[in-house]
């Protein structure tokens, strides 16, 4: 059965590779884009894609009261994704999550949420395969080697420092570490961090334009270091891994959080 689909974000980096992604793959099919950026033209003039002639929506509740989704994927801003979230949720909309800036205790949040609704949602920092092997490894590597510091490097109109990634990566490392719980205090959410201390782990943030997404965990011992490095050359990079939750939304239940847990080690 053909999954309908609501790209919020859509015209951005990240929503616009999505748009791409739903246009090529059968079985996903783009009912609406939902962005604030006011173009004045359809998506496809915009995109130079064949998209399916969708309008350019401003509103989520109001895309999705016209086109009764089977899921919204999320890929806007640190500053308004809790709302796009609980407004998916309390239309029972399935939720699939790139959107950065989600704390732990937002994810409690989104857990309460996500019971009354009955609805699903999946959330990663990093959809990227190569990422998250990255960070499989960076928690193997934690059990021997006990310092770590983590280079998370982006394009220089990323809104958020740490990365999500870093923050996640970190979250993993301090779980193997048995770290206080010691979240980033404010992940900030204009350019001005420079990093943050998530658990025992510096991160350490480089905004420079001409970089996509690149992260370095670097670990030291006796007398040795060890660096576990993953670049993303372009942004699809993450469209397998936003292929795979959407095809994994009919499998789980309530709030998936991290792509590590739909796949197989
Ligand atoms: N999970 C992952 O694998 C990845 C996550 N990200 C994250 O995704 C987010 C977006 O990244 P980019 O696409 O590079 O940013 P971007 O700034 O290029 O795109 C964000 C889009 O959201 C729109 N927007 C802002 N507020 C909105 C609202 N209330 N409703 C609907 N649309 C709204 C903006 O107009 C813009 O078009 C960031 O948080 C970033 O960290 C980025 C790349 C990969
Ligand atoms: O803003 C980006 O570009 C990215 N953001 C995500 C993050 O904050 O970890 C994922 C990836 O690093 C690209």
């Amino acid at each position: 059965m053909t999954k309908e689909v609501i790209v919020n974000g859509a015209l951005g980096k990240m929503g616009q590779e999505v748009v791409k992604l739903l246009n090529r793959t059968d079985g996903f099919k783009l009912v609406s884009a939902v962005d604030k950026v006011d173009i004045g033209e359809d998506i496809h003039k915009l995109l130079g894609v064949s998209a399916p002639v969708v309008e350019i929506e401003s509103d989520l509740a109001e895309a999705i009261s016209k086109t009764e989704p089977d899921a919204v994927v999320d890929f806007t801003t640190p500053q308004v994704v809790m709302e796009n979230i609980e407004t998916g949720l309390e239309n029972g909309i399935n939720m699939v999550i790139g959107t950065t800036g989600i704390t732990e205790a937002d994810i409690d949040k989104i857990e309460d949420w996500t019971e009354e609704a009955e609805a699903k949602v999946i959330i990663a920092p990093n959809f990227a395969v190569g990422a998250i092997l990255m960070m499989k490894f960076s928690q193997m590597a934690a059990k021997y080697l006990d310092q770590a510091e983590i280079i998370e490097l982006h394009h220089d109109q990323k809104l958020d420092a740490p990365s999500g990634t870093a923050i996640k990566t970190a979250e993993l490392i301090n779980e193997v570490q048995n770290a206080t719980e010691k979240e980033v205090d404010e992940i900030e959410k204009i350019i001005g961090a420079r990093g943050g201390e998530e658990g025992n782990i510096n991160i350490h943030s480089v905004r420079l334009s001409g970089l996509v997404a690149h992260q370095e965990v670097l670990f030291g011992g006796v007398g040795q270091t060890l660096k576990i490095r993953h670049d993303s050359i372009n942004r699809r990079s993450f469209m397998p891994g936003v292929k795979l939750a959407l095809e994994s939304l009919d499998e789980v239940d309530g709030v998936v959080y991290g792509l590590e847990k739909l796949m197989e080690f």
